[in-house]
């Protein structure tokens, strides 16, 4: 018996229901919300590809997505079968507008079934090349005038710069209200991401220090252990800071630096959000080299295995100029964070998996101890792990125990698995398929937020591609990337702080 409301009926229709993402996220994450009572009591999913499937080859394909993907491992696969009748597979040509009926056909039957116009969900797991010739189509069936029921989700990449993200969205414009679009950035799902405004705005203790009074620095990594996987195609036309900066690491700063919502509604979330964008201080080109660096792997060594260097994976050009690697230091214009420095840095094959934000704050503005108690003294700072750690760490200093007065830095720590439990935090698919059948889109990017994004990036974009790099490959698999990116930190007489394993 759920204890909470569930989303209205559903018809969901995902395009690349025969790829990658639907298999490993969508899928999994729609099956986890149908076990925990949150799919719509009448729902129907149907994938779309053109691959041919029988329904059962289908089905087994999805079930081994569960099994290796989700977060439960399958082991309640006894429900499969509940779910899986809502599930179906048409085989169609996304580019060619005669097929389209079978959408609308599937709509009108479900209606007819279920006695209720249902919410239309469009989901685009497809390259995004395919995108503007599927909204299109799209917008010439009946279904998308209807601004309450009709939605439809948009993978990233979301443009490849600020130009082509401008034309989608005017393109999407054409065809959906703003409201009916779902951008979809997944960190912004992650439960320790939305952890940040609580943090922030449920505790009176933290927002009175959350300045630049108070705070020294910011850092925010998001390194990865992984290379390619098989993505090759798509990461070289990327790159490092179009993958990951110009996206999750820029909303994770938006989170970190917002003013406080008066409210929960969307665009009130989006709104405070694009402000801290527009107030990131844009670069001067010929300043670009002195506040990001760039790098690419080389080949090497991960655990005593041999690592193959970006330039000899399967789809990635030899003299490839993509990076692997990106750091850059910003800052933010405002009363609030003026002056104080955010470092942010990514990239693929570095030391360890981890994502984590830290705030440095000033030191103390007066040592009254004894010089030889502070020998060990360390500037406070509160450091948010968002994965694959969960917590939350304040460091301060404390009286070590003996009779003289010895300070020592040491760690208030909150826990998320110590305290919740590890089992049942949803995945961020989850909680934003959730939010998609709810139409709610505060975890969804607008149109003017996404374009904020890309005009920050933009200036260190187009310096890097009219300057190829000199140096590249400038880094080894399993190290913290190049040293340039340690250089620039070091000129400011600060360091990446690299956390424990
Ligand atoms: N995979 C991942 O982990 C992530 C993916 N994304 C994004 O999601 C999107 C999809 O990625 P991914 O699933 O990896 O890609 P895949 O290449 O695995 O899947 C592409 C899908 O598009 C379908 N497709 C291609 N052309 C057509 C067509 N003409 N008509 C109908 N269907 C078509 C393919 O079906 P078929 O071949 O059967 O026609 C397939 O289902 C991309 O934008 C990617 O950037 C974002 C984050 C993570
Ligand atoms: O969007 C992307 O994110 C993943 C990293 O996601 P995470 O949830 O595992 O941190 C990254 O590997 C990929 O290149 C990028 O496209």
């Amino acid at each position: 018996m759920t204890n909470h409301k569930r989303p209205p009926a559903s018809v969901l229709f995902i395009f690349g229901g025969s790829g990658d993402l639907n298999y490993r996220k969508l899928t999994p994450a729609l099956y986890n919300l149908f076990l925990d009572d949150y799919m719509p009591e009448k729902f129907e999913i149907a994938g779309i590809g053109r691959s041919a499937y029988t329904i059962d080859a289908y089905h087994e394909h999805l079930k081994d997505g569960i099994t290796k993907f989700s977060r439960r491992k399958g082991e309640e696969n006894g429900h499969w079968d509940n779910f899986s009748k809502n599930v179906t597979y048409l085989q169609m040509d996304a580019e060619d507008q005669t097929a389209y009926s079978v959408i609308t056909d599937l709509v009108k039957a479900k209606e007819a079934e279920w006695g209720v116009h249902p919410n239309v969900i469009f989901y685009l797991a497809v390259a995004p090349q395919l995108v503007p010739a599927i909204a299109t189509k799209l917008g010439s069936l009946n279904l998308c005038s209807d601004k309450a029921c009709t939605r439809i989700v948009i993978e990233k990449p979301f443009g490849h710069d600020l130009q082509s993200a401008h034309d989608l969205n005017t393109l999407l414009g054409r065809m959906f209200s703003e409201e009916q679009i779902y951008r979809i950035d997944h960190y912004l799902g992650k439960e320790t991401v939305q952890n940040i405004i609580a943090l922030r705005f449920a505790n009176a203790l933290f927002e009175p220090v959350w300045n630049r009074n108070f705070i020294d620095h910011i850092q925010i990594t998001a390194s990865e252990t992984v290379g390619l996987e098989g993505r090759g195609g798509y990461y070289e036309n990327s790159g490092a800071l179009r993958d990951m900066v110009q996206n999750h690491i820029l909303q994770i700063l938006c989170m970190v630096a917002m003013e406080a919502p008066v409210s929960f509604d969307a665009n009130e979330i989006r709104n405070k959000k694009v402000d801290v964008l527009n107030a990131i201080r844009p670069f001067a080109k010929e300043k670009v080299h002195e506040n990001a660096v760039r790098g690419q792997y080389s080949k090497g060594w991960r655990e005593g295995k041999p690592v193959p260097g970006y330039r000899e994976e399967k789809g990635v050009n030899p003299e490839s100029a993509t990076d692997t690697y990106a750091a850059v230091k910003f800052f933010i214009d405002n009363w609030r964070w003026q002056g104080v420095p955010i470092y942010v840095r990514t990239g693929k094959h570095l030391h360890q998996k981890a994502t984590n934000i830290t705030l440095q704050f000033r030191p103390a503005p007066h040592f009254a101890f004894p010089a030889e108690s502070g020998e060990t003294w360390r500037p406070n700072r509160l450091t948010i792990s968002i994965q694959p750690e969960m917590d939350i760490r304040l460091r301060f200093q404390a009286k070590r125990p003996g009779q003289s007065m010895m300070l020592e830095p040491v760690e208030m720590v909150f826990n998320f698995d110590a305290q919740f439990g590890d089992q049942h935090a949803p995945e961020a698919y989850e909680t934003l398929l959730l939010d998609v059948m709810e139409g709610d889109a505060t975890l969804f990017m607008r149109a003017d937020q996404v374009e904020a994004a890309w005009k920050v990036v933009m200036p260190i974009l187009e310096t890097w591609e009219n300057r190829p790099p000199v140096d590249f490959p400038n880094y080894a698999p399993d190290s913290w990337g190049p040293e340039e990116a340690d250089a620039m930190i070091a000129r400011d007489n600060h360091s990446w702080i690299n956390l424990p394993k």
